[in-house]
């Protein structure tokens, strides 16, 4: 899968631009004019948002979901899958069959949402639309954030989903205890290795987070199929991409000593695009014939070569 964006509009003026769409969302009677994505207060189980502890039909088959990523996802793991998984030797497919592919697959790891992955991929793209008809950029990011998840098929090698989905974390450092299930890292091989039990571990303060190994999945992945695949999509886009699951840090504050300078100001488009990607979580389907036609000229206006 390639993508690339020919004439990118790379987003300059950060701080305004973002501080702008803050005046807008938070004036409720322009978004109603406006028509803007407003963020709703529960999710399609009457939960709020990402409520681990709350009673409901999905609680105990996602804490067992965290169970197994936590107990597996180890520093010798992660290094072996970006590995394999780096070589792209795998398959050719277009964005838009890669949204289809993920028709047949819902993520365990979500308390949230148990739909197709494509709808969730529509409603967060089709939420970014609502608010920035301008930034193709924005839009595209929303449409493949989770593409990664084709992990999940057997064409890329059928991973399990504690190998592909949930929220991700650094290895090769002390887990911190925001990471949701904090208690199952305990059955992690690396959890008494000396060499990753302290807060630096093997990285140092301000290294970046390029050079922090996280958790293998959905992010990691795509952000290597687009990068290898030499994506001019700005660095917002990609650092959207590769840290949209590091609830521990953009919602927490966890891991912030690893962060160098780009991460700070990226990190304030990847605040931006979380409202979308959590609370566009809907019952309400995408009818997705009727949005196909503008996200195949959006995939084509921004041109794309399929080769992965
Ligand atoms: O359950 C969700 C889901 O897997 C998302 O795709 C991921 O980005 C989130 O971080 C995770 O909590
Ligand atoms: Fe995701
Ligand atoms: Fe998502």
């Amino acid at each position: 899968m390639t993508i690339l964006i020919e004439q990118p509009q790379v987003p300059t003026g950060i701080d305004h631009q973002v501080d702008d769409i803050h005046k807008k969302i938070d004036t409720s009677n322009e978004l109603v004019l406006d028509g803007g994505f407003l963020m709703p207060e529960s999710n399609a189980f009457g939960q709020t948002f990402r409520d681990y502890d709350a009673e409901s039909e999905r609680k105990d088959s996602v804490e067992e979901f965290y169970r197994m990523q936590h107990i597996n996802q180890s520093y010798d793991f992660v290094k072996t899958m970006r590995e394999k998984y780096g070589k792209l030797d795998r398959v050719e497919m277009s964005i838009w069959e890669c949204c289809e592919l993920l028709n047949e697959f819902v993520d365990e790891s979500d308390p949230d949402l148990d739909e197709p992955q494509i709808e969730h991929l529509l409603q967060t793209a089709e939420a970014i639309r609502r608010d920035y008809p301008d930034e193709d950029w924005l839009q595209l990011t929303g449409l493949i954030h989770d593409l990664g998840k084709v992990l999940l098929h057997e064409k890329f090698g059928g991973l399990p989903q504690w190998a592909v989905v949930g929220d991700t974390f650094p290895v090769g450092c002390a887990f911190d205890e925001s990471n949701i299930h904090f208690k199952y890292f305990k059955d992690n091989e690396d959890y008494n290795n000396s060499a990753y039990t302290s807060k630096n571990g093997i990285y140092t303060e301000g290294c970046g987070l390029n050079n922090v190994m996280m958790s293998w999945g959905h992010d990691d992945y795509m952000y290597l199929v687009a990068k290898e695949n030499k994506t001019t999509l700005p660095s917002a886009a990609l650092f959207i991409i590769r840290y949209h699951s590091f609830y521990p840090l953009h919602r927490c504050g966890a891991y912030k000593h690893f962060m160098n300078e780009e991460d700070h100001e990226n990190l304030k488009w990847l605040h931006e695009f979380n409202k979308y990607d959590l609370y566009s979580k809907s019952k309400v389907r995408v009818d997705v014939e009727k949005v196909k036609p503008y996200y195949l000229s959006l995939i084509k206006k921004v041109g794309i070569s399929p080769q992965s």
